[in-house]
């Protein structure tokens, strides 16, 4: 039976699941959800989702949301292998202080940054106020130097060690999407530069996940040389 996948590429943890799923040939059902035409709102999907977000995965008919909870089933249901989400206990451990770290230390400054500069504008059709915008990067700064020091810059090439494993996945999608807001981790932290490159090639479908991210990276930047 296919594991379906609710997604949206435009969304972190989506991407995360997307290129982890396929990187696995297990048998994948994608369904898209797309954020930018509501759909998460839409009836249908908030009987998926009652908190009407993706991701989402239906595995045999287990309905789960929540990235992290869903990383945590799909090892121990042995989908995802070993080496991506090790199971001797100190190593699990190490991979999970991460994710617990992650989504309050840089995920919610990475996304508010983004929130506030890029999608409100367009939600709401005003501009946000320049300080405002400034504290969102003040923070998002702060958290990018505490991932690049105190979790990458340790003697290791990853953040858990010698190979990759999700945790690195989940911040490198991550880190991808202050790009659409104009601010690219990689151009200010070449520590982190090296690390996501790396994370880059090691998922052959890392770039195919990203590639209406970078469409409309590339839109700007022509929009604003005009
Ligand atoms: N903690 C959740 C976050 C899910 C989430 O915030 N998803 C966003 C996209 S990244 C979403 O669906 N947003 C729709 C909305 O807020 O209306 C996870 O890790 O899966």
């Amino acid at each position: 039976m296919a594991i379906k996948l609710y997604y949206d590429l435009m969304s972190q943890p989506s991407r995360t699941l997307y290129i982890l799923l396929k990187s696995l040939n297990c048998n994948l059902e994608l369904k898209s959800v797309d954020l930018r035409k509501g759909e998460h709102y839409s009836e249908e999907f908030t009987k998926v989702n009652r908190m009407q977000r993706v991701p989402v995965i239906d595995h045999n008919g287990f309905v789960l949301s929540e990235s992290v909870a869903i990383v945590k089933y799909l090892s121990r249901e042995n989908i995802i292998p070993e080496n991506l989400y090790p199971r001797e206990s100190r190593l699990q451990a190490r991979v999970e202080e991460f994710l617990e770290w992650h989504h309050v230390g840089l995920r919610l400054h990475c996304a508010m940054y983004f929130r506030v500069k890029y999608m409100d504008p367009i939600l709401f059709g005003r501009k946000t106020d320049e300080r405002q915008i400034a504290s969102y990067e003040r923070r998002m700064v702060s958290a990018l130097e505490d991932f690049n020091s105190k979790w990458l810059g340790r003697g290791t090439p990853f953040i858990v060690g010698e190979s990759v494993t999700v945790a690195d996945l989940f911040a490198a999608t991550e880190l991808e999407q202050p790009r659409m807001a104009g601010y690219d981790p990689k151009e200010h932290f070449p520590v982190i530069a090296t690390w996501a490159q790396k994370v880059r090639e090691f998922f052959p479908h890392y770039d195919e996940a990203h590639v209406i991210l970078n469409k409309v990276i590339a839109k700007q930047s022509k929009t604003s040389k005009l």
